[in-house]
């Protein structure tokens, strides 16, 4: 078991190119066809903003420099942000509310990550464009294909917040969703706290095994929780590869996309 822990190798004063990190960190613009991917969707688990604390702004910062790699890259970027690092709809009951409720909270919660990145997005001279859904609407613009469509062809990267607006989900659903929208080659999930899929959670069975790869439907088989259930159904209708990544790895995202062996490989089937 090799549990990462965040900014494990992004403790440096990286660049924008990530030029400072080692071979891996090297970043060239221009090489499109050399690429993994070119078109991609990144679901940023809440916790990895802020190890232990809701937010951190060094964590901010990590993250929104891997972006900026990636944007560097020319990759067309769509970011599904999550909240739980705020707040959680099945944390409802400890604060007596009914889950309805606690789910909106949860959905605010992913606009306050969207808003503080696009923030720093923004000072590391990133173009980005805000699309939100349900409680978070009047954080930029209306999620709508089209327009998101428009805003990656225009080369901006785009964040979503809100999740799909709706109670019962949790933000790893408009990821692949968002993926299925903009005929993304793939989805990136940048997970806290583990650097991929495990036979178990981890965190709770010592024995659990590194799975390099597996199948969306041999994960639902097997009740993985890496990501919710629903996500995973999306995954497998839907043919689009997920790759799970440490968040520890701060560059783990730019490894996919050069086709570095990293994390583990949910395949479609
Ligand atoms: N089979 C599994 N493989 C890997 N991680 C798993 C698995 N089952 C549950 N997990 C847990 O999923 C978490 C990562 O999901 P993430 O979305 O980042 O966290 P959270 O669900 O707390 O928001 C890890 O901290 C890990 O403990
Ligand atoms: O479409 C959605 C997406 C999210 N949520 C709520 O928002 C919370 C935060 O999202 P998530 O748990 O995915 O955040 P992450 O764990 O990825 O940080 C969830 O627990 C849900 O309560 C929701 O109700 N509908």
């Amino acid at each position: 078991m090799n549990l990462f822990q965040p900014g494990q190798r992004g403790a440096g004063a990286p660049t924008l190119t990530g030029r400072d990190d080692g071979p891996e960190g090297e970043v060239e613009k221009g090489a499109m066809e050399d690429l993994r991917y070119q078109r991609i969707v990144v679901k940023i688990s809440g916790a990895s903003l802020g190890s232990g604390q809701a937010l951190e702004p060094a964590r901010l910062r990590d993250v929104a420099l891997s972006l900026a790699a990636v944007h560097t890259m020319g990759v067309s970027v769509t970011v599904v942000v999550g909240g739980g690092n705020i707040f959680r709809g099945d944390r409802g009951a400890d604060w007596h509310l009914e889950r309805g409720r606690a789910d909106t909270v949860g959905m605010l919660a992913t606009g306050i990550n969207v808003l503080l990145l696009e923030g720093l997005l923004n000072s590391l001279d990133v173009p980005t464009q805000v699309f939100s859904r349900g409680p978070c609407t009047g954080i930029g613009r209306q999620y709508l294909r089209d327009d998101v469509v428009e805003a990656l062809a225009s080369g901006d990267t785009v964040l979503l917040a809100g999740g799909m607006g709706v109670s019962g989900f949790s933000t790893d659903v408009p990821a692949v969703h968002a993926a299925i929208d903009t005929a993304a080659d793939a989805v990136v999930m940048v997970k806290f706290g583990v650097d991929g899929i495990y036979s178990a959670d981890p965190a709770k069975d010592p024995d659990a095994v590194f799975l390099r790869e597996i199948t969306a439907s041999a994960a639902l088989e097997r009740n993985l929780r890496v990501m919710d259930a629903a996500a995973l159904d999306l995954a497998r209708q839907s043919g689009k590869p997920v790759h799970v990544v440490p968040a520890g790895d701060m560059w783990s995202v730019k490894c996919v996309i050069e086709g570095k062996e990293i994390g583990s490989l949910l395949l479609p089937s």
